[in-house]
């Protein structure tokens, strides 16, 4: 509720994960899902890369959206759209180098909308995301401007450099978890600093 007053458009609410600042329990993702009045979207954070997978842990917290943070294994996103035609989908790409720009235009064809994130998906301990980190935006850039659907972009964005990463990358919207906590908690100061700092 504290993030809906100071503006956000969203909801990102996380599921089970390798590792990680943000995760909570299902039952709490359906509890706060259910509460969230329209036309606030709610996005479920998943790592499962299985379709029956994926659609179970959907079924559990009834979001409006799926954001997919692993890899689908064989691109199975037909399935998701069969069993699940009324949910957004919305795919994780985690840029660690150039090659994120075949993917994302590959992967475009099948989502609602792309994500690009910090984290590395090839640790033994994968790093999904909720890295305080950020990437390199001119690739980010560049994938904004090969895909034909929207693109959000994460990892590492605060107050200070906000106005740059919208400058740089365009994006169709901004996704934030770390700079806008303390001691993992939403905290209203800096929500009210990043808020203001976006409508300079
Ligand atoms: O927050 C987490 O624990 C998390 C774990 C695994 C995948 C994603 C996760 N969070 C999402 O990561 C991005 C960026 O976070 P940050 O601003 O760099 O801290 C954001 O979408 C979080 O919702």
């Amino acid at each position: 509720m504290l993030a809906i007053e100071y503006g956000a458009a969203a909801l990102g609410l996380v599921g089970h994960m390798p590792s990680g600042p943000g995760i909570i329990s299902d039952e709490l993702i359906k509890q706060i899902a259910e509460k969230v009045p329209p036309p606030i979207a709610t996005f479920l954070l998943t790592s499962e890369t299985k379709p029956q997978d994926i659609i179970a842990h959907y079924k559990k917290a009834n979001t409006t959206t799926i954001q997919i943070v692993d890899e689908l294994e064989k691109r199975e996103y037909q399935t998701l759209r069969k069993e699940l035609p009324n949910v957004k989908l919305v795919q994780v790409i985690h840029v660690t180098d150039e090659s994120a720009i075949k993917e994302a235009v590959e992967l475009s064809t099948y989502v609602d909308a792309i994500l690009l994130d910090s984290g590395n998906p090839n640790l033994t301990v994968k790093e999904l995301g909720g890295t305080g980190r950020i990437h390199n935006w001119e690739i980010s850039r560049r994938i904004r401007q090969s895909i034909k659907i929207p693109l959000f972009l994460a990892g590492g964005i605060n107050k200070d450099n906000v106005r740059q990463a919208i400058e740089v990358v365009q994006p169709f919207g901004l996704d934030l978890c770390s700079s806008v906590r303390t001691d993992g908690k939403l905290d209203p100061e800096k929500l009210r600093d990043f808020f203001n700092a976006v409508e300079l």
